[in-house]
Parts: C-alpha cells; sequence; structure tokens
C-alpha cells in the first residue's frame, strides 16, 4: 500500500473553506460572505476597467516576451509600488532607503519579510493582534518566527481595546517585531485613530519594536489610497526602519495573479542594498523569480497618470458600495428591531464586518438560511447586495431572537 496512507485529511481552511462549503450547496438562495473578494451589486466578481485596458494594451506589445524576471521582480513595478505606499515624495525613496522586491501577493511578501526576519534580526518573536488575519500565525509560524499576541479588539465595545494594545506592547521585550494592519483591519474592522497610531508610534519607537505593516487594503477603507496609507507614513517619516507587505489583490481585483511586493524601509542606503541583496537568497530557493503578467499590469496602471486616475475612480466606487451596504444591512436590522446594537456595522470600515455573532449563531444561520461566513462572525460586506441584505437581515434577526 501507499507509503503516504498513514497522511490524515486535513480540515478545510477556515476562510477559504467557507467558499467551498458555499459552493457545494444548492440552494438558490446561498450567500457567500466569507472570502474578503469584491463582488458587484449582480453579485459578481469584477475585473476592473483599467485592468482590462492595461491587458488590451500589454496584448497589443509585440515587443513584450515571456522571459524570467529578475529574482526581485520588475523594476518598475518596485519603484511604483513604494511610491504608491509610502508616496512619491518619500524622504525615504529620495535617500534610497527602501528596498522593494516582488512577491506572491500578500501572503508571499508576509511570509519573504518573516524568512528573513528569522534569519538576520536579533528578535525572534513577532507579535500579532487579537484576533488577525487567520492565516497570519501560520506564515509567521512556518517562516521561523514564533507568535505571541496583543490585546487589540474589545467585544463589550466592540472597539479598539487601545488600553490593552498600549499595555501588551508596553511590557514586549525592547527590539519585538509587532505585526499592524494598516488599514481596515481584518477581521474587526476596528482601526486606531490618527492620534492613537501617534501614541503606538511612540511607543514603539522607544521600545525599538520593530513594525511589520500588512497593507491589503490600501484605498478600501476609506477610499483614498493616500489616507489608507498614513499609519505607514507616520512610522516612515520619523526616519526608522520598518518593513511592508502590500497586497494588489482587492484594490486592483488582482486576486488571482498574486501581485504583492514587500518594502523594508532602513536608515541608510547601503544597509537597504545589503538587505535587498539578503532578500535575494530567501526568495532564489522559495519561488526564484515572480510572475510577470500580474505585475505588468499594476506598473501599466500606476505609471500613466490617465489610468491611474481611473483606477482611484473605480477603487472608490468599490469602497462606496461596500460603504452603502453596511448602511443597507444597519438600516434593515432597525427596521425589523433586532435586539442588540448594531452600530458597529456602520462604524467599522473596510470590508469587513465583525457582527459579534458567535460560531452557535453562524451555523444556525449556515444552517437555516444558508447564509456562509466564517465561524468568528466575521461577513464581508463585498459579497451583499440591495437584493440580499433583507435575506442576511432575516436570518441575523432570527440568529439573535
Ligand atoms: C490582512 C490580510 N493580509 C494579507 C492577505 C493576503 O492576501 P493575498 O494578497 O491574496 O495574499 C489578506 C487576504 N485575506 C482575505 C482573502 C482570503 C484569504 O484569506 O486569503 C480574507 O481574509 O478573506 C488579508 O486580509
Amino acid at each position: 500500500d501507499s507509503v503516504f496512507s498513514h497522511v490524515v485529511r486535513a480540515p478545510e481552511d477556515p476562510i477559504l473553506g467557507v467558499t467551498v462549503a458555499y459552493n457545494k450547496d444548492p440552494s438558490p438562495v446561498k450567500l457567500n460572505l466569507g472570502v474578503g473578494a469584491y463582488r458587484t451589486e449582480e453579485g459578481k466578481p469584477l475585473v476592473l476597467n483599467v485592468v482590462r485596458k492595461a491587458e488590451q494594451m500589454l496584448l497589443n506589445d509585440k515587443s513584450r516576451v515571456k522571459e524570467y524576471l529578475p529574482i526581485v521582480g520588475i523594476a518598475e513595478f518596485n519603484k511604483l509600488s513604494a511610491q504608491l505606499i509610502f508616496g512619491a515624495d518619500s524622504p525615504a525613496i529620495g535617500e534610497n532607503r527602501v528596498t522593494t522586491v516582488q512577491c506572491l501577493s500578500g501572503t508571499g511578501s508576509l511570509r519573504v519579510g518573516a524568512e528573513f526576519l528569522a534569519r538576520h534580526y536579533h528578535q525572534k518573536t513577532i507579535y500579532i493582534p487579537q484576533p488577525t488575519w487567520g492565516n497570519h500565525p501560520k506564515v509567521f509560524t512556518l517562516a521561523g518566527l514564533s507568535v505571541k499576541t496583543y490585546r487589540y479588539y474589545d467585544p463589550t465595545t466592540r472597539g479598539l481595546n487601545f488600553q490593552g494594545l498600549l499595555e501588551d506592547l508596553g511590557s514586549t521585550p525592547s527590539g519585538s517585531i509587532v505585526l499592524l494592519h494598516a488599514c481596515a483591519h481584518n477581521p474587526t474592522g476596528v482601526d486606531p485613530t490618527r492620534q492613537q497610531w501617534e501614541q503606538i508610534r511612540q511607543l514603539m519607537r522607544s521600545k525599538a519594536l520593530l513594525p511589520f505593516f500588512d497593507s491589503a487594503y490600501q484605498g478600501f477603507a476609506s477610499g483614498n489610497l493616500d489616507e489608507d496609507a498614513q499609519s505607514i507614513r507616520m512610522f516612515v517619516a520619523d526616519g526608522g526602519e520598518c518593513f511592508v507587505a502590500q497586497s494588489y489583490a482587492k484594490n486592483m481585483g488582482l486576486y488571482g495573479e498574486r501581485v504583492g511586493a514587500l518594502s523594508v524601509v532602513c536608515t541608510a542606503a547601503d544597509v537597504a542594498s545589503k538587505v535587498e541583496s539578503q532578500l535575494k537568497l530567501v526568495i532564489r530557493p522559495m519561488f526564484s523569480n515572480p510572475p510577470i503578467h500580474g505585475a505588468s499590469i499594476v506598473a501599466t496602471i500606476l505609471k500613466d497618470s490617465n489610468m491611474f486616475n481611473e483606477w482611484t475612480i473605480e477603487l472608490k466606487a468599490m469602497a462606496d458600495r461596500i460603504i452603502s451596504m453596511r448602511k443597507q444591512l444597519f438600516d434593515a436590522l432597525r427596521a425589523r428591531g433586532t435586539p442588540g446594537d448594531w452600530s458597529h456595522i456602520i462604524k467599522q470600515i473596510g470590508m469587513f464586518t465583525f457582527t459579534g455573532l458567535n460560531s452557535k449563531q453562524v451555523e444556525f444561520m449556515t444552517r437555516e438560511y444558508h447564509i456562509y461566513m466564517t465561524s468568528d462572525g466575521r461577513i464581508s460586506m463585498a459579497g451583499l447586495s440591495s437584493k440580499t441584505v433583507p435575506h442576511l437581515a432575516d436570518a441575523i434577526h432570527a440568529a439573535v431572537t
């Protein structure tokens, strides 16, 4: 018999597995509110017009070949990605203190950064928010870091547990790595205010904590790319060092193209260049060099001011539709007199609402109403439309009464 007969069947992924269950459900009223992927009012995935236009331009360009990219990816894509997240006028970029390498979307950027840190950084523990994106602990553990948490969400207020956050970060060993969601915290939809970010920055710099930003929703939280990068830019402005993982999955709708970048901001240009040389030693045995198509689309859009503007308009429209879904769901629950305070639905930002529903209530909603969502009570607002809000509101109402 097989030498793998001892292999046990692994459970489905808590997030991506929701789609697997959804696809198996024959119900005509089923609703997938699991995976954080944008859907239109018609409930369909969206390929941005500006992405289609960029792809057409690439197809028409007969000079394009399919050669290997350099280990660090498309240089122009890396430069444009750094400008997008740090700002085109960022002194760190002007002083050549930033190295950016193209990675496999946000996950790949986090992994490459974590592997680098496990090899070259004196502290091997990363502190991640409680709760956070389900894949974070696995990515960092497998990269060789040890994972601890810091308090982030307050279930009673359904807001930020700012005191707990400050206490926990304040009691970490100096030099520890700290994971920060740049904006649109997943799964809670709760972000620090600008003032709170400043307090976090001061505390972290006073203890020489190393910020590792995860930016997967730039432009999706507020609808404005610069606004959603402010937390990162505050840290870079103080001249300190940080890691930033960037994903184009959501804000450009390039989910399956796996387009992302890892940036490392250093205090000196020669350090940045040595860091880049070591990042190449992480990437080469991992995936050798990154895929050409998605990053070419992004570079085509970012380098052309008209296409960039067209992108910002389409991005804002996606963000606005999600905000209108929040309002409609909130109004629908109020109209039903659903017990409980549901104002967090309109206070939270980004793609997700952290409803506060427990796993039993989620199971009920899946069984009786064919609502598919993660067991922690998170729903992807992008999966809703005006037509399906009533069905979800009925399900929530039934689950809590
Ligand atoms: C905070 C965060 N960081 C990184 C990623 C990785 O994205 P990518 O660029 O595709 O590697 C995601 C996607 N998380 C949503 C998508 C599905 C997934 O879990 O992956 C989600 O939480 O639904 C995040 O939510």
